[in-house]
């Protein structure tokens, strides 16, 4: 028998026939698959976008607030994030935000369909935040990029909308800057009084140099400058830049030398990842090398601790170089205490003596008090009072006299004055 009459045989067998048309619908199935299957990679590659957004991309947060506020009210899975607002009168409310969970949503944006995926990953950590590690991954048909542009730029509005108006604060932690604390109300820099010309000399230096970048670039200079405001407490230092950033429209980050743990490389690394706009603020700058090991009990207590060394904070301070202006105030209570090297020129560009009360800033400052229609008289008064006594008073010694008589009349307070080094 040959082999053609075998199979003509075999075709006739309804067996092998049955099997056959089992296979072929079989292969069929299989190949239908996988054709739907390529198409749908062809179709995500050509005709989709998709939008990764990791955890530790600056727009992650920025991208979920907008989740919040556009997305959340579309879909019925939430997770929620509580927080505490402080209110101008001072009250705490405490706010829920809902979020998308962890999941697939999908929401309307303009006139397009996004499919929200909210991943988290169980097993691995954001090292630097100790949380888990999450992604948001945003699909849209269409090719248009500018779409994903858009939503980002609105988030990144959003969230700068919602600290309009307020100072944020932050403090180095690990090897990130944390938000501490609620964003403040600006201060207005005139609340800040100090003696005549400081405010405005330091705020059109600060202002010249952040609209001047190319001034810097074009002769090689690093875009950087240091301020340093010297002088006995409660005059007015801290008040100052709090008020100067609100002014700027900065935040502020607070770095604290004499913190345990931070090391040349941490400084360095914390100096190279600020915030942008902001002002990093060194409190006490005569502080943070010798206080540390006065009694025997304290230098144990540091030993094997990582610290910030003199030479490492100069490193890091000539090392703050940047394309964004980099704004750094040091303050202390001891110009003297300090090593010429640190306040050397490019470390230190400007020093500002902030002292005790002049007559001109007795004088203001009860004018902004008491601002009635005597006000300038009684200023005056009051200014030559005040110094009749030849005593040193500071701004906040006189802050606290005046909120110590704020239901009287300026004349009460005028025939009071000697209080003022009693209260
Ligand atoms: N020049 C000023 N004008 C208005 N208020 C002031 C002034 N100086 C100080 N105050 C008030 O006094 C308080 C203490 O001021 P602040 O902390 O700014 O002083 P400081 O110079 O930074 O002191 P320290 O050296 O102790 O840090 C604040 O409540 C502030 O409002």
């Amino acid at each position: 028998m040959t082999i053609v009459e075998y199979l003509s045989t075999l075709s006739d067998n309804p067996y092998f026939g049955a099997g056959f048309g089992l296979f072929g619908l079989g292969a069929g199935a299989a190949l239908l698959r996988k054709s739907f299957q390529a198409s749908l990679i062809l179709m995500r590659r050509h005709y989709m976008i998709t939008l990764e957004v990791p955890c530790r991309d600056k727009s992650y947060q920025w991208l979920l607030q907008w989740m919040t506020e556009k997305g959340a009210r579309q879909t019925q899975h939430l997770s929620v994030e509580t927080s505490f607002e402080q209110k101008e009168t001072g009250h705490v409310k405490t706010k829920y935000d809902f979020i998308p969970s962890v999941g697939t949503h999908f929401f309307k944006y303009q006139s397009t369909w996004i499919r929200v995926e909210r991943t988290r990953e169980q097993h691995t950590l954001d090292l630097h935040m100790g949380v888990p590690w999450e992604t948001v991954t945003l699909t849209a048909f269409g090719r248009d990029k500018s779409l994903y542009f858009n939503i980002l730029e609105e988030a990144r509005q959003m969230a700068l909308k919602q600290h309009e108006g307020k100072t944020l604060m932050y403090v180095g932690l690990g090897s990130e800057w944390r938000q501490f604390g609620q964003p403040r109300r600006k201060r207005p820099i005139q609340s800040v009084v100090l003696d005549e010309g400081i405010s405005d000399r330091i705020l059109t230096d600060c202002q010249e140099f952040i609209s001047n970048p190319s001034w810097y670039t074009e002769r090689g200079i690093p875009y950087r400058r240091g301020y340093l405001l010297y002088g006995p407490p409660g005059c007015g230092k801290s008040s100052y830049i709090t008020a100067l950033a609100g002014e700027l429209g900065f935040s502020i980050s607070v770095l604290n030398l004499s913190e345990r743990g931070l090391s040349d490389d941490r400084l360095n690394h914390l100096l190279s990842v600020a915030p942008q706009q902001t002002i990093i603020l060194l409190e006490d700058i005569d502080a943070a090398f010798v206080s540390r090991e006065d009694t025997p009990q304290q230098k144990s207590a540091y030993e094997g601790l990582n610290r910030v060394t003199f030479s490492g904070l100069l490193n890091c301070l000539d090392g703050v170089a940047s394309t964004e202006a980099r704004i750094v105030f040091m303050t202390t209570n001891y110009l003297e205490r300090l090593d010429p090297a640190l306040i050397r020129p490019g470390r230190v560009d400007l020093k500002e003596y902030i002292g005790y009360c002049s007559a001109y800033q007795i004088e203001l400052m009860f004018r902004r008090f008491y601002p009635g229609s005597d006000s300038a008289l009684q200023a005056k008064l009051f200014a030559e009072n005040i110094k009749s006594f030849d005593k040193k008073v500071s701004p906040a010694q006189i802050q606290g006299f005046f909120m110590f008589y704020k239901h009287e009349d300026p004349e009460v307070v005028l025939k009071n004055c000697e209080m003022i080094w009693k209260l």
